[in-house]
């Protein structure tokens, strides 16, 4: 198991959000974080990336425990993850070879050419070619600017990539053609992805396995076809 979450308490003041939740994430699959608005994905997700609390339970990530991880190990772990929050996140004032560079420039030791090399794989493995490299985001469409972001949240070789809602902004075709770049990526990079997402087709396209939050728990825990089979009402409530 890449990452296990076991027994998740989460509190903001006195409302409980999460009241023991637990599942675990394979190695190499798309795994999806489903449920209704306010059920508590977006938190799932902050906490995995070490940007929110959790007052139980714990998290374990690439061997990691996230209970009182130490500074070090911390910094250790976001250099082995990739993410992409909902709006893409793209600095507005850089260009797309700034943007890709950040992550490099700042971890790496390496020199402006063998950086220039890899910003060009990333874009390309993100499905875009050098054309772009000197444009700035507002001179993107939708779709690429996500797929700049991709490409920025791949840099540093992580074998983890975490996707907040990636869909959401983009009109039905660029959205299918996000999906593809997800498929892609995940075979071709032994990459494990986690994904946050309403997007029903991306769901039935994409996941390997999905959680459904309700109730502060896991409703549901499995793969598309086993909740059509075990569960009718949530698979009409999230799949119809
Ligand atoms: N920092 C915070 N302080 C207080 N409450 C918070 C905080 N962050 C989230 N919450 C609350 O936690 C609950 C879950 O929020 P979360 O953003 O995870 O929902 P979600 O399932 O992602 O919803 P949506 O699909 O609408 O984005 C909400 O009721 C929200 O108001």
């Amino acid at each position: 198991m890449i990452i296990k979450a076991q027994n998740i308490l989460t509190r903001f003041g006195d409302k409980i959000i999460h009241n023991g939740v637990s599942f675990s994430i394979k190695e190499n699959e798309i795994f999806g974080i489903l449920g209704g608005s306010g059920s508590g994905k977006s938190v799932l997700l902050k906490q995995m990336l070490l940007l929110e609390h959790f007052d139980g339970g714990d998290y374990e990530i690439l061997g990691y425990s996230l209970k009182n991880i130490s500074e070090e190990n911390a910094l250790a772990l976001r250099l082995k993850w990739g993410v992409v929050f909902q709006f893409a996140a793209l600095f507005s004032f850089f260009s797309v070879f700034e943007n890709i560079a950040i992550p490099l420039k700042e971890y790496t030791k390496l020199d402006d050419e063998s950086i220039f090399e890899l910003v060009l794989m990333k874009l390309k493995m993100a499905g875009l070619d050098e054309s772009v490299l000197s444009l700035y985001p507002s001179e993107l469409s939708g779709g690429m600017q996500k797929r700049v972001a991709i490409a920025r949240a791949l840099a540093l070789d992580s074998k983890l990539l975490f996707l907040d809602e990636p869909t959401s902004g983009l009109d039905p075709h660029s959205s299918r053609e996000f999906d593809h770049l997800v498929l892609n990526l995940k075979s071709s990079f032994d990459l494990t992805i986690i994904l946050v997402t309403h997007d029903k087709e991306s769901m039935k396209n994409l996941l390997n396995r999905f959680i459904i939050l309700e109730d502060k728990k896991v409703a549901f825990c499995g793969t598309y076809d086993e909740l059509k089979e075990q569960n009718s009402r949530l698979f009409k409530k999230f799949m119809e």
